[in-house]
């Protein structure tokens, strides 16, 4: 049996089609679509529907082409997508803008609003949310939307995520009472939990501002986990694809949550999906409580049956390539001139707020700190104290993670850059003081083919799926060394990112020492 993963990235969109039975992947292409940003709103990324469309039907086209196989041969086709990735519609799901995408941040204001009388009020679903709901979200970005296109309110029939809207259009579903609701994307995204009966209260929504009143009546529809179908294949998408009509399509979610599974993780394992950003993904026991910071926990947005853990760092691969074009240079050099040095031996110690903190502190107001620099450092030291400092982060996570209850299997890591990075691997396995995993070869729309087999009845469970179609992962073991370091970097991260004084007299000979003590490993 053959299948179709579909994964919506930001500037691309990508097929994968892989054989059910022997796990091989028979082909597969990528189109793009532009990223529409504007220097007179810098917070602006939008993104059109059609663009996004053309691009699935080039791409689908192309991969069937280039796997030999006959179109109709496909039994099921699952999508993945970015999320909050928001777009307003009319009632036939005709969309009234470009898509808000999930890097739009125009809605910031909004954002706070919701957040401060969410707080005031004590609303127990922004607990689930980590307390803070963020400007990248879908309530913020309809509110957005709504106070800046007075003209197009009488037109505004319900908002979807992406997700949603691609299987809504590939089902051909119109009546808006029967879309589509990804629990991935209505739980990390729009407060949406079955325990206080769906999306957060209708009157708290209007105090907010009364141009939300009714919302919640046209965000209707099924909201439901992605072992459920949205619906099958309808004939003109059918005809446009090259595919054939009636074939079964699961509820989508968001790439990184399906980047775990298709990188092989497992309830209990912490996911990694290192990219430009971070997303970091676990799936806990059910009853998983709310944990401040992380954002959020929503039981069933990986897996049914388990409780979907989401955190992340708000630029990763984004901070190594700033460090190597201020030095005009290439990440992959400058981290080969540093694979040799021991824990702390660049002498720097580099916090990561280039772009904010989103978990643990959720403040986008940070900026970077790099401490210890003296005459002779090179941006080489500065990539490696980077790396360190995203562990040492992503150790920050992991704890916060397993103080909600978790205990954690394995750490992965998925997404690109750990394919092309192992001085990272290898820095994580020895910060975190546990093996790291890593997919052999890359799981890109791994992820989606497994919940596209698992909707065609290939498999009976989606642990029997990823015993099939994940590739092996390679793994790096842990050589210690950081613990002293890590406690450093936990006090400096809390204590600088929470506003106290740093004692600059205590921390730099340390640094210094770390430093010193690296150039006599090396001698
Ligand atoms: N050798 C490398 N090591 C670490 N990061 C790298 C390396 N080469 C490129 N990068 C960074 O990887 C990021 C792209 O990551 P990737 O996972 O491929 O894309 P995306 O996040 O868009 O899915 C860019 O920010 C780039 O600067
Ligand atoms: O934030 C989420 C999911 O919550 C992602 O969809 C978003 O970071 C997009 O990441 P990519 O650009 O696909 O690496």
């Amino acid at each position: 049996m053959i299948v179709a993963g579909v994964d919506f990235g930001t500037l691309s969109v990508r097929v994968t089609l892989m054989d059910c039975t022997t796990g091989a992947t028979l082909g597969g292409a990528v189109a793009g679509y532009p990223l529409k940003r504007s220097a007179a709103d810098p917070l602006l990324g939008g993104q059109s529907h059609d663009d996004q469309m053309a691009a699935l039907t080039r791409a689908m086209r192309e991969a069937v082409a280039n796997a030999g196989i006959d179109g109709t041969a496909v039994a099921a086709l699952a999508c993945d997508t970015t999320g909050s990735s928001v777009v307003m519609v009319d009632e036939n799901l005709e969309p009234l803008a470009d898509y808000y995408m999930w890097c739009d941040h125009r809605a910031h204001h909004e954002a706070a609003e919701i957040t401060a009388l969410g707080r005031a009020e004590g609303l127990e679903a922004l607990d689930w949310c980590g307390g803070t709901y963020s400007h990248e979200w879908g309530y913020a970005k309809v509110l957005h939307f709504l106070r800046h296109n007075p003209g197009l309110r009488n037109r505004f029939a319900t908002a979807l995520e992406h997700c949603d809207m691609v299987a809504a259009v590939l089902c051909g579903i119109r009546d808006l009472s029967q879309l589509p609701r990804s629990i991935c994307a209505a739980g990390h995204k729009w407060m949406w939990g079955a325990a206080w009966g769906g999306l957060p209260p209708q009157d708290f929504l209007s105090r907010v501002d009364p141009l939300f009143d009714g919302i919640n009546d046209k965000l209707s529809g099924r909201f439901l986990t992605s072992d459920q179908l949205a619906g099958h294949l309808c004939a003109e998408w059918a005809d446009k694809l090259g595919l054939r009509a009636g074939i079964p399509i699961p509820v989508g979610a968001f790439d990184a949550h399906w980047d775990a599974i298709g990188a092989g993780a497992h309830p209990g394992d912490i996911t990694n999906v290192v990219g430009t950003s971070t997303c970091i993904i676990a799936m806990g026991p059910q009853g998983f409580p709310p944990v401040p910071g992380l954002c959020g926990v929503v039981p069933g947005s990986v897996l049914p049956d388990w409780t979907g853990i989401e955190a992340g760092q708000s630029a990763t691969g984004d901070v190594f390539e700033a460090i190597a074009k201020r030095a005009s240079r290439a990440v992959g050099d400058l981290c080969a001139e540093v694979a040799h040095l021991p824990p702390g031996g660049s002498g720097l110690m580099r916090l990561n707020w280039d772009n904010g903190d989103r978990t643990v502190l959720v403040r986008s107001d940070l900026g970077a700190v790099t401490l210890g620099w003296d005459l002779n450092h090179s941006a080489a030291d500065e990539m490696h104290a980077a790396i360190e400092g995203m562990a040492m982060h992503v150790r920050i996570i992991t704890e916060r993670i397993e103080q909600g209850g978790m205990t954690t299997a394995r750490i992965v890591n998925a997404g690109g850059i750990p394919q092309k990075n192992d001085l990272l691997n290898q820095i994580y396995a020895d910060v975190l003081g546990r093996e790291v995993h890593v997919p052999a070869h890359s799981p890109t729309g791994t992820g989606s083919c497994i919940f596209a087999a698992v909707a065609a009845g290939a498999f009976d469970s989606f642990d029997a799926a990823q015993a099939v179609l994940c590739p092996p992962a390679r793994v790096f073991s842990p050589r210690g060394g950081y613990d002293d370091l890590f406690a450093l970097f936990r006090d400096l991260y809390f204590g600088l990112g929470q506003g106290q004084a740093l004692d600059l007299g205590a921390v730099l000979p340390r640094l210094r020492a770390y430093r010193l003590g690296g150039a006599a490993a090396r001698a």
